[in-house]
């Protein structure tokens, strides 16, 4: 079930708006075709699309089902550069005109074309050039309009990697390890971050295409030119009036091509190439907690927990208009990372972000003010724009929970005033605004006789409420069908004669669905252990399910194998209870983790995140590679519930 209703990006392009107003994570599916013909011939793709929105994946559980899934777009193997540029990111170019944010990120596992994607090549360009020639003309476009006379527009741009942790500037490689900062806006920025001012796509090529040689890339062997770190190139595009009072509308974009998750068991990585692997791993690790925690309306986010993340706030869960394009590969070694980018992506398109509009206004008769500092722009030609500038200015960010500084609310707003009221359409905008007030306002406080800052301020704060009513009340309709849905599947499951571990099925989250080839799907339930196994007992009464032995002494086999435990079980009942709990291991929430002996809070979390970033685990004995379970532990952990199991 998704959380919130989703607004195309096409519907939000239609509609400029100045305040926040709810925009889904577009998400996209891009399948690369097969790298190597004997690939292709030796075995079919495991993942096939169904047609423009919807693909479907073999189920690892029973190879006669497919998982279905549907996305915004899906573009199988013949789908070019440009069919993936017009039909998903030029939509959203206009809004940064337009002074809001945007995003484009490519995820997905390594090798799956993400860098194809977002890069390309000279004869295939891909979503970056494309983009940022698109700017260009159209900022040319709105330069030989009418609205020439009145704006100046500039673009600039930036390119960083996170590297290991490490924020390095692209532009000025010695610029390492570079901190990233927020102002009282909430706005991310990264001081002495290399800011470029380019006038043609020529000079952004002159700037990109050296600093593209500075990524970090190596080869693995998935990938002969593997990145090994997130790269993120920064595009901000200014529109200045030159008039009175001298409006700044700021549009920023992000584009960013993030290193692809490895499984190391298949990677074979070593040394360095594990270390690296390893921060990869993590962030993206990371990159999904915030995820969840944004569908799950956690009050915290964990935005903080990694830098990635830190420069996603924008675009998931932030202001921008953002696109994720998740790159796949059809060969089935991939199936795994196949299966959890996936996953990802259809919790991912259940995010929803606010954007709006960053204004600015300018006097140039007001007194000088400090404002939060942005990135650096070291660039010597930074801008016609910044000289013709009035040293003074007054930011009006649009932004929700944006701060003023103390000086600005002492500012005399009379001239801004007048100006406004020249124009029409800001004039009926007040007087809306102030029937809205005195329709909310018992006291009737009259709107018009206050200063424009609080006019503005009480509108957000109207409308910002009445927003969160409506999504609140959303939520809560949304809650109260799946804890009904969840409670009628319960005892569906209850009425069940033969509840088989084995035959229970990933229940996959939100958005997801999952069809059958051969007749109806069974529900997929996956229970906590004690529950299925209080199921079961009521099934086999009188069924002796343990012998006791005499406790054996410290044999090789006794400590390595559990078959030599103290206690003996029937053959069947120890490989059904092993069964059971790699089920839950593998798509238990974390309720259910916990619900298994010996797994507490941070296990069950540990278990979460190598499953995201690794796939299934294929015998319990997998749980080693996570990290903190010693195979005493597992042994530990193997006999409790499995005993735990037999006893209920
Ligand atoms: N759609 C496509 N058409 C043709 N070739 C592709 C396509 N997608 C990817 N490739 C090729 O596949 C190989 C791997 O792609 P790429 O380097 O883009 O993967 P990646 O996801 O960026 O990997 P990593 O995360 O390791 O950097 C490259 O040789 C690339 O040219």
């Amino acid at each position: 079930m998704e959380t919130a209703k989703r607004v195309s990006i096409m519907e939000a392009q239609n509609q400029p708006k100045k305040t926040a107003s709810p925009a889904n994570v577009r998400v996209v599916v891009r399948l690369r075709p097969y790298m190597h013909k004997d690939d292709q011939k030796q075995q079919g793709p495991c993942v096939r699309g169904l047609d423009s929105q919807c693909l479907e994946i073999i189920n690892w559980k029973n190879q006669l089902e497919t998982l279905q899934y549907q996305f915004n777009a899906f573009y199988g193997e013949d789908s070019t550069q440009k069919e993936i540029y017009t039909g998903s990111i030029e939509p959203i170019l206009p809004h940064l005109l337009n002074g809001q944010n945007a995003s484009v990120f490519a995820y997905g596992p390594t090798g799956a074309g993400k860098t194809h994607t977002m890069l390309g090549s000279p004869q295939q360009p891909g979503v970056i050039p494309r983009a940022v020639l698109a700017l260009f003309r159209m900022t040319q476009a709105e330069s030989s309009s009418r609205n020439y006379e009145q704006c100046d527009i500039s673009i600039s741009m930036s390119y960083l990697e996170i590297y290991q942790e490490k924020v390095l500037d692209l532009l000025e490689p010695k610029n390492q390890d570079l901190p990233i900062r927020e102002d009282t806006g909430k706005n991310i920025f990264i001081p002495n971050l290399t800011q470029k001012t380019i006038s043609s796509f020529a000079d952004f090529e002159k700037h990109f295409i050296p600093a593209s040689q500075n990524r970090t890339v190596a080869c693995t062997k998935m990938n002969d030119r593997s990145s090994r770190s997130h790269s993120v190139l920064l595009v901000k595009v200014k529109k200045k009036e030159r008039f009175p009072p001298f409006r700044q509308l700021t549009g920023k974009m992000y584009l960013i091509d993030l290193a692809g998750s490895e499984d190391n068991r298949r990677t074979g990585n070593q040394g360095i190439r594990l270390k690296e692997s390893g921060a990869i791993n993590s962030s993206l690790f990371v990159l999904s907690k915030v995820v969840d925690a944004l569908n799950q309306g956690l009050p915290r986010i964990p935005y903080r927990d990694s830098k990635l993340t830190r420069l996603f706030l924008d675009s998931l869960g932030g202001s921008a208009h953002s696109v994720m394009i998740t790159n796949i590969a059809p060969e089935h070694r991939y199936y795994f990372d196949t299966l959890t980018a996936l996953n990802f992506a259809a919790r991912s398109k259940q995010v929803v972000n606010r954007p709006f509009t960053r204004e600015t206004i300018q006097a140039t008769a007001l007194a000088p003010l400090k404002r939060p500092q942005e990135e650096t722009d070291t660039s010597s030609g930074s801008s016609a724009l910044h000289k013709k500038k009035p040293k003074t200015e007054v930011e009006e960010e649009l932004s929700p929970g944006a701060k003023e500084s103390p000086e600005a609310k002492e500012l005399p707003l009379s001239s801004l005033l007048n100006q406004e009221y020249k124009n029409p359409a800001v004039a009926e905008r007040l007087l809306k605004l102030n029937k809205m007030f005195l329709k909310k306002n018992a006291k009737g406080i009259p709107l018009l006789s206050t200063p424009k800052r609080e006019r503005q301020a009480l509108l957000k704060v109207l409308e910002e409420n009445q927003q969160e009513i409506q999504e609140l009340k959303k939520r809560q309709k949304e809650l109260e069908e799946k804890t009904l849905a969840a409670e009628a599947l319960l005892q569906q499951s209850r009425s069940q004669s033969d509840l088989n571990a084995s035959d229970s099925e990933n229940t996959f989250k939100d958005g997801l669905r999952v069809a059958t080839r051969c007749g109806p799907r069974k529900q997929a339930i996956v229970f906590p252990l004690q529950v299925c196994n209080r199921v079961e007992n009521t099934q086999e009464k009188g069924i002796p399910l343990l012998i006791r032995e005499k406790r054996k002494k410290d044999t090789m086999e006794g400590s390595k194998n559990e078959q030599g435990w103290d206690i003996n079980m029937r053959v069947d009942m120890l490989e059904k209870g092993r069964r059971k709990i790699l089920d839950v291991l593998n798509s238990g929430a974390l309720k259910e983790l916990k619900c298994l002996q010996m797994i507490g809070d941070k296990k069950a979390k540990l278990i979460i995140g190598w499953r995201e970033v690794n796939g299934l685990f294929a015998k319990v004995e997998d749980l080693e590679k996570v990290g903190g379970f010693s195979e005493k532990f597992i042994a530990s952990f193997l006999k409790a519930n499995i005993l735990t199991s037999a006893a209920c």
